[in-house]
């Protein structure tokens, strides 16, 4: 008797997982080389995590297993990714792991891709700025956004090197360059900030901070990061000193610790968009007109498409009026920096 399609599937990926023919580098195991599809649950989203073997890489790939709208989870980094690979591919959720290593996988790790989420890159020493990593880290994202522009030119691009509010416009240039530029779909990830502001003053309150919505605007590095604690929800009045002590702790937060949970939170947020789920907003680094600069973080409605609405400021009390003109300035440079990287 024939045996049935699905045990004659079975038995083929039993003995592909038992006679591996050519192992490759990087990859977790031969099932993952039989291109086989996640089981079970909603169709899914494909997401490659890029610098996937670092300390954001690592628990932010483990985040992603465990998110039901992800199908697919392609892990790359220039080390380590067998290892980190193999331990996120047991566990035991829908989405298939694969993993690449090195720059000849770039490419493999990025076709068919609908999310790329970029934690690739030096992170800070203490006594750094985040302009520090400049150097860097703006080679790593033009090597990789060219990858992107060729692979999956229409996937969306969740940006988390540092400097953020230069990356974002390296990012850009690099995909104006090669045509495929859609600034719907190139997003600075601010959303640490907005989960620091959000716990920072649910302490301050004495309330849950799932219950608080802070917006935090301009970029994401020190005095551009600009919490606006006069439109917290629910609204809240701030004495001056805490106005003061709220700001400077949310605009240093990442001299206190980094942390992937806000990289996943927005990586989810941006897949409820693309599935089209209404009324999505979160705080991003975008292509903006809300001010003079070409890019800016605020309010931004994920849809299908990315970021398909760009919420205003709204009004600002006079200490964030100050704070706006100190943030504008600095950002400004921060992204000429970026752009002249690619155009000179
Ligand atoms: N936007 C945000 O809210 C946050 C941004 N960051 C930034 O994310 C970056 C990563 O931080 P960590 O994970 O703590 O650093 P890490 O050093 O622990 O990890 C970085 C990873 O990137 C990899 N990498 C280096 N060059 C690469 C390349 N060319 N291609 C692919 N991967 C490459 C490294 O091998 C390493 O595994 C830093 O620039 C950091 O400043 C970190 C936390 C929050
Ligand atoms: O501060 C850093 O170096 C990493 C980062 O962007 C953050 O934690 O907000």
């Amino acid at each position: 008797m024939q045996p049935s399609a699905e045990v004659a599937q079975r038995l083929a990926r039993l003995s592909a997982h038992l006679n591996p023919e050519h192992p490759q580098v990087g990859e977790s195991s031969s099932l993952m080389r039989n291109n086989c599809r996640a089981k079970g649950g909603a169709p899914g989203f494909k997401v490659a995590i890029l610098g996937a073997a670092g300390g954001i890489g690592q628990p932010l790939a483990l985040l992603m297993k465990i998110n039901p709208l992800v199908s697919v989870l392609h892990l790359y980094d220039v080390v380590n990714t067998p290892g980190v690979t193999a331990d996120i591919s047991h566990m035991d959720t829908g989405a298939v792991v694969r993993g690449f290593l090195g720059q000849a996988q770039l490419e493999n790790a990025l076709t068919g891709m609908d999310l790329v989420i970029i934690p690739a890159g030096v992170p800070r020493k203490p006594g750094m700025t985040r302009d520090d990593l400049f150097k860097i880290n703006a080679g790593i994202v033009r090597t990789l956004c060219e990858g992107i522009s060729k692979c999956c030119p229409h996937a969306i691009v969740n940006l988390i090197s540092n400097p953020v509010n230069s990356t974002v416009a390296i990012a850009a240039e690099v995909f104006k360059k090669a045509g495929t530029y859609d600034p719907k779909r190139l997003l600075g990830v601010t959303t640490l900030d907005v989960v620091r502001a959000n716990t920072f003053v649910a302490e301050v309150l004495g309330v849950d901070p799932r219950d608080v919505s802070v917006p935090v605007v301009g970029g994401h590095a020190g005095v551009t990061i600009l919490p606006l604690l006069s439109q917290v929800k629910p609204p809240a009045s701030f004495t001056p000193e805490e106005i003061n002590y709220l700001t400077d702790r949310i605009q240093n937060g990442g001299t206190e610790v980094v942390e992937a949970f806000a990289a996943s939170k927005f990586a989810d947020a941006c897949m409820r968009g693309l599935r089209g789920d209404a009324g999505i907003v979160e705080c991003s680094f975008v292509a903006s007109q809300v001010t003079e600069l070409p890019f800016f973080a605020t309010r931004v409605r994920l849809g299908r498409s990315g970021a398909e609405e760009i919420f205003p400021l709204g009004p600002l009390s006079e200490y964030e009026r100050a704070g706006l003109e100190k943030a504008k300035k600095e950002l400004a440079e921060s992204i000429n920096k970026g752009i002249s990287f690619i155009r000179k």
